[in-house]
Formats: C-alpha cells, sequence, structure tokens
C-alpha cells in the first residue's frame, strides 16, 4: 500500500471513531478537518501561497510584530541554522508575514509552502503545526504523517503562539524541515527552542507597548529573572495590571487559584489582590538588591521572584492626552483603548455644535456619554434628554415641539413650550432615535438643517440653537434599507458616530467596578470592600446587561453585605453558572475535594471560586 493510501485509510479509520496511536492534538485536527472543514483526505492540495497584494496586507498589518519579532527570529535561526530549519512568523490567520531559511533551497521551500506568503491555517492546508496552534492556543508538533493532507507528510512543524499583552493570539511561529529523522521526538528541542523565542517576542512587545507602565518580571528561579523571565506584568501608575504575557497569564492565574479565568479577568485588577505589595513597594524590586531577595509572595501562598523596571515617563504626573480631556469626559474610562480613542474624539467634538449619535448595546453609557459631552462644551442651557421609545406617539409630537394656544381640542390654553426648546442653548439628546415616528423625522430634519422650531398650531417658526446628541441600540443604517428610517435625517444625525464598546469587551472593568461601588457607598454614606473570589466572579460575568445591569448587581450586593464585605454570597446565582461547570465533574471527585478542604464546604467554594450554596446543591443532588 502506498504512503498516502494508508494515510488516507488511517484517517479514515480515526473517523470513525478508532482509537489512534497519535497525540490527541492531532487526532483532534483530523477530526476538525473532517467534521468543520469538511476536507478531503484523498484530495491532495499543495501549499497555497496568497497573491503578493494581499501579502502585503498582511505584512502591513502585522509590521509592528514583524519589527519586534525579528530579532527573536534572527537568535533562533542562528541556533539552528546547521540542522537545514526555516522559521515562520505567521499572523493570527495563517499567513506566513516574516521567513528566514537557506536561500540555497528556495525552490524546494517555496514548493512546500515554507515560504513568505504561504497560508497554514487548518481550514486551508489541513492539519499542520500552525494551523493546530491557531485554534488550540498551544505549542505543536505536527511531524511528517501527522499532517492530514498527503502532500505535506514529508515535513515536520513545529509552532508556538505569541499572544499580544491583552491575552490575544496575535502570531504563531514556526520551525520546520523539509527532511527528518523519522521519530517525533527528535523535534522536542525544536519545541523548546520554539516556545522559549515566542515566550522572549513577547516580553519584547509587552515592554515597547507600556514604555509608559511599570513592568513587574517573575521567574520561578532567582538567576534568570533579569536575564530570561518566565513572565511579565504591566502596571500602571496606581498599580492596576494594564497587560501581560502569556506566561504572566499563567502567574497570575496559579497565583489566584481560581479556575476558569482568562487574560482579561486581570485587567484593571489591582497588583494588591494578587500579590503581597503595591505599587509604592515597587521600586524595592529594582535592579540593585540581590535577586534572592526579591520574593514576591502570592495571596494563594505562591512565591516567585520578582523583577520591576519602572515608566520611561514618571506615571505620577498624569500622561498629557488624558489631562486635556475636561474632566467630565476624563471620568468615563481608565485604560481602555476604545474607550479612549471614544473621549478624545468627543471632546473634539463637545466645543462644535455638530450632531452625534452615539451607537452601542443598551446599557452601554450612551445617555452617560452624552451627558459628559454636555458638561464639557461649556454651554449654559439645559441638557433634554428624550427617550423616543418611551412617550407615546400619539404624544410624542406636542412633547417635543410644543403647540400654540388653543392648538386642538383638549389643548391648555396657555399653550405648552416643547422640549426641543428646552433645550435652546444646550444639548438635546434622542434617545432611541430609531423608535422616532416616521412621520415626525421629516419635522426634525427641519429643525436640525433650518435651526428653528415652529410649535403645533404656532403660524411662524422660531430660531433655535441646540446640540443634538442621538443615539441608538439599533443599527440605523440597517434602519434606513428597510424604509424604516429617514436617509436624510440619517446623515444629518451622525456627522459624527461615536461607538461604545459593550462592558464585557472593556479592559477597564476592574476600574468600572471600583467606580459604581464608589456610586453605592456615596448613596448609602457606607463603605463597601469586595473580596477576591466576588470581584472574579463579577470580572468574570458577559455582562448581557451592560453598565446598568453591574450598577444594580452592586447595589443590591451592597444590601446584602455584612459590615461592608461583598462576598460571593451578595451576587446573584447566575454569576456562578459559568464556575459551577469547573467544578470537580466526578462525585468521586468532589468528595475528595471536599475531604481536601477539611469537609469544610465554605473553604472549597472558596477554593473552586463558587457560591457555597451551588456546593451544597451538588452535595444533595449526590445524596
Ligand atoms: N462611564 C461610566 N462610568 C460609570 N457609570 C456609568 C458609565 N457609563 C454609564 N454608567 C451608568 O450605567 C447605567 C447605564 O448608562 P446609560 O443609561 O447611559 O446607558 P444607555 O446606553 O443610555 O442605556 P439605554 O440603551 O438603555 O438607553 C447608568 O446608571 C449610568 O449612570
Amino acid at each position: 500500500m502506498s504512503t498516502s493510501l494508508s494515510h488516507i485509510r488511517e484517517i479514515e479509520r480515526v473517523a470513525s471513531g478508532a482509537a489512534s496511536p497519535r497525540d490527541e492534538p492531532v487526532v483532534q485536527s483530523w477530526l476538525r478537518c473532517l467534521n468543520d472543514y469538511k476536507l478531503d483526505p484523498t484530495i491532495a492540495q499543495e501549499a497555497y501561497i496568497v497573491p503578493g497584494s494581499k501579502l502585503r496586507e498582511h505584512r502591513e498589518q502585522a509590521e509592528e510584530l514583524i519589527r519586534i519579532g525579528r530579532s527573536g527570529l534572527e537568535g533562533l535561526f542562528n541556533q539552528v541554522a546547521e540542522q537545514n530549519y526555516v522559521l515562520l512568523l505567521s499572523d493570527a490567520r495563517g499567513v506566513t508575514v516574516d521567513f528566514m531559511g537557506d536561500p540555497t533551497f528556495d525552490n524546494q521551500l517555496r514548493k512546500a509552502g515554507l515560504y513568505l506568503g504561504s497560508e497554514w491555517s487548518e481550514s486551508r492546508a489541513g492539519t499542520c503545526a500552525v494551523g493546530a496552534c491557531i485554534v488550540s492556543g498551544q505549542p505543536v508538533i505536527i511531524h511528517q504523517d501527522d499532517h492530514f493532507d498527503a502532500s505535506h507528510i514529508g515535513l515536520t512543524c513545529t509552532a508556538a503562539p505569541v499572544f499580544d499583552t491583552l491575552g490575544d493570539l496575535t502570531a504563531v511561529l514556526d520551525i520546520s524541515q523539509l527532511r527528518s529523522p523519522t521519530a517525533k521526538a527528535s523535534q522536542q528541542l525544536a519545541l523548546h527552542l520554539v516556545s522559549a523565542t515566542a515566550r522572549r517576542i513577547e516580553l519584547a512587545n509587552l515592554m515597547t507597548r507600556t514604555r509608559n507602565d511599570w513592568v513587574l518580571r517573575l521567574a520561578r528561579s532567582p538567576e534568570f529573572l533579569d536575564v530570561d523571565p518566565d513572565a511579565a506584568i504591566a502596571l500602571d501608575g496606581s498599580g492596576r495590571i494594564t497587560g501581560m504575557t502569556h506566561g504572566g497569564f499563567g502567574a497570575l492565574a496559579r497565583s489566584m487559584n481560581i479556575r476558569g479565568l482568562q487574560t482579561r479577568n486581570f485587567l484593571g485588577l489591582p497588583l494588591s489582590e494578587v500579590f503581597d505589595i503595591d505599587v509604592d513597594d515597587l521600586p524595592n524590586f529594582m535592579r540593585g538588591r540581590p535577586n534572592g531577595e526579591r520574593l514576591l509572595r502570592a495571596k494563594s501562598g505562591l512565591v516567585l521572584f520578582a523583577s520591576a523596571i519602572a515608566p520611561v515617563v514618571s506615571l505620577r504626573t498624569p500622561a498629557a492626552p488624558e489631562a486635556r480631556l475636561p474632566r467630565a469626559l476624563r471620568d468615563l474610562s481608565q485604560g481602555d483603548a476604545t474607550m479612549e480613542r471614544v473621549q478624545t474624539r468627543a471632546a473634539k467634538l463637545a466645543t462644535r455644535r455638530i450632531p452625534i449619535l452615539i451607537q452601542g448595546e443598551t446599557g452601554s453609557g450612551k445617555e452617560y456619554l452624552a451627558r459628559a459631552i454636555h458638561d464639557s462644551c461649556g454651554d449654559n442651557g439645559n441638557f433634554v434628554a428624550v427617550n423616543c421609545a418611551a412617550i407615546p406617539e400619539h404624544l410624542i409630537e406636542s412633547e417635543l415641539f410644543g403647540y400654540a394656544p388653543g392648538a386642538f381640542t383638549g389643548a391648555s390654553q396657555k399653550g405648552k413650550r416643547g422640549l426641543i426648546e428646552d433645550a435652546d442653548g444646550g444639548t438635546l439628546f434622542l434617545d432611541e432615535i430609531g423608535d422616532m415616528p416616521f412621520t415626525l423625522q421629516s419635522r426634525l430634519l427641519r429643525v436640525l438643517s433650518e435651526n428653528e422650531i415652529q410649535p403645533i398650531g404656532a403660524l411662524k417658526a422660531r430660531p433655535i440653537r441646540l446640540r443634538v446628541v442621538s443615539a441608538s441600540h439599533r443599527d440605523l443604517a440597517e434602519l434606513v434599507k428597510q424604509g424604516r428610517f429617514r436617509e436624510d435625517l440619517y446623515y444629518r444625525l451622525n456627522a459624527a458616530t461615536l461607538s461604545l464598546p459593550a462592558l464585557r469587551e472593556r479592559q477597564d472593568l476592574s476600574w468600572l467596578i471600583d467606580q459604581l461601588r464608589a456610586r453605592v457607598e456615596k448613596e448609602n454614606h457606607e463603605s463597601y470592600r469586595i473580596d477576591t473570589t466576588a470581584r472574579a466572579a463579577l470580572l468574570a460575568h458577559e455582562w448581557p446587561g451592560n453598565l446598568r445591569e453591574l450598577s444594580n448587581v452592586l447595589r443590591v450586593a451592597a444590601a446584602l453585605s455584612e459590615n461592608g464585605l461583598i462576598d460571593s454570597e451578595c451576587l446573584p446565582e447566575h454569576l456562578f453558572s459559568e464556575a459551577i461547570h469547573s467544578l470537580p465533574g466526578e462525585d468521586d471527585a468532589l468528595r475528595q475535594a471536599l475531604r481536601d478542604c477539611g469537609d469544610n464546604v465554605s473553604a472549597l467554594a472558596r477554593k473552586l471560586g463558587v457560591n457555597r450554596s451551588t456546593i451544597h446543591r451538588r452535595l444533595k443532588r449526590l445524596n
């Protein structure tokens, strides 16, 4: 039987559920190729090289990464040059954006796809190291006939992921050979080298991106602390976590000892919530003190060696661009890149009367932003908010435009000033503008384009000066397409659009939790402390109701707290439903875990980061 025929047979056996001696990542990838990408193992396809213009696009997008990754790539290439290895740096879509190989083999390498522009996504190339690494986020060796597509079974490829400072996979570093010994174990050293280089690229990336932050490098042994740390975490001037390497995430997760956390759960978290130090202690961890003495203790008891690097610019003085923002806008976020862009644009727009459309999910803070814009503009007029969805359709015209005395049956003899006129000299905020009745849209258009208003029954229009900020959680452009919203009004309203991120996307969630907690403290004249497990649950939740939901959860939690301590008992059950899955699955495992905690349900709940009642429920089911 030819090699490729036996290869196809083997894939078919795996597809039918037969046990396979291959590594689990290989088996899983084969199954994805068959079930998800519908690839056919009988059809062999040569490596795909993207066209030149596409490659330029991919390289432009990865420009900074290529620059940062270069010296890591060169260092690694020098170490392996004698063994005919080729290095590929691919972007998150699997396209090779940088490459190093022996030019003598250029033609063979290009043909094999070990070349600039080759695309090694799983859906395109089948099981391959880059593609499997992108899907799993783990280092992987795909050796010879581990490849799904028979045309690649001569190659041996080993890849490691490179994560950005916010925990997203941003690139894959791959080391490959056209020919190699048959044993897969021969690639273990390659796996180690490529993983170490990926770690160094992540560190270089963190150092470049966080020049204005503290960087805390961590290692398990003091000897490598300054030269090759295992992990690094960036911290802002107040000691909150702003980014990390993948190793940094691992160290934080181990230090918190809570399962199911992701990188973003740590963003914004004060360092003192994880370790026994805060930002004022960081200078003690700078060079000059023996490495062996720079010990850091995690709240979980884990001990690490740490080395701190001070920011290039002192963070005790606020960063210049933020300082230029008016106070009301400055207070909207801290450390979220999307929000910072929104705030900067809003500050520029606030000084002019340009209509602004705010888009964002329900409860994401559209009205709050509109108020901040109004408070930043320096106008003396009122901020008038109108919820177009809440006013009954037959009343909206008179509410908005007002009416002249005796304009219609039942109208007041004195007439009535409309909300638009109330906002004269200030800001009219039209919330849920997508619900504005179609017939009224043309009247509103007139107000906007001619700066005048004509109350119902009035003979003359009056001049008016206002800033219009409208908002919608619906896609207005889509409503225009469906003919439910006037196109001309749409263009008039959205001279500028500000799009608010959903709470689950915000990187300053921990800061927001503290802001909202401070608000509740002010309302209740009491102070509250959120314990680590409760905070972890708040950070891990998806927040479909956004800031409004978070705000309500904190209000209720404050009411339920004892002596001002907000613990997991004060939070709603559904916040822990994701954590339930991380409970030991087997009954025996649960019993054992409980025994390990001295039969103390509270201790086990703390350890697993779930509510006590969740454990009680499980135990009840066991009995
Ligand atoms: N940046 C922020 N900091 C603190 N609290 C905020 C912030 N943004 C919004 N909030 C609070 O979150 C809640 C919801 O905000 P807001 O009413 O502005 O949302 P919205 O997007 O207008 O909601 P809807 O779509 O339902 O009209 C309010 O209690 C508001 O005070």
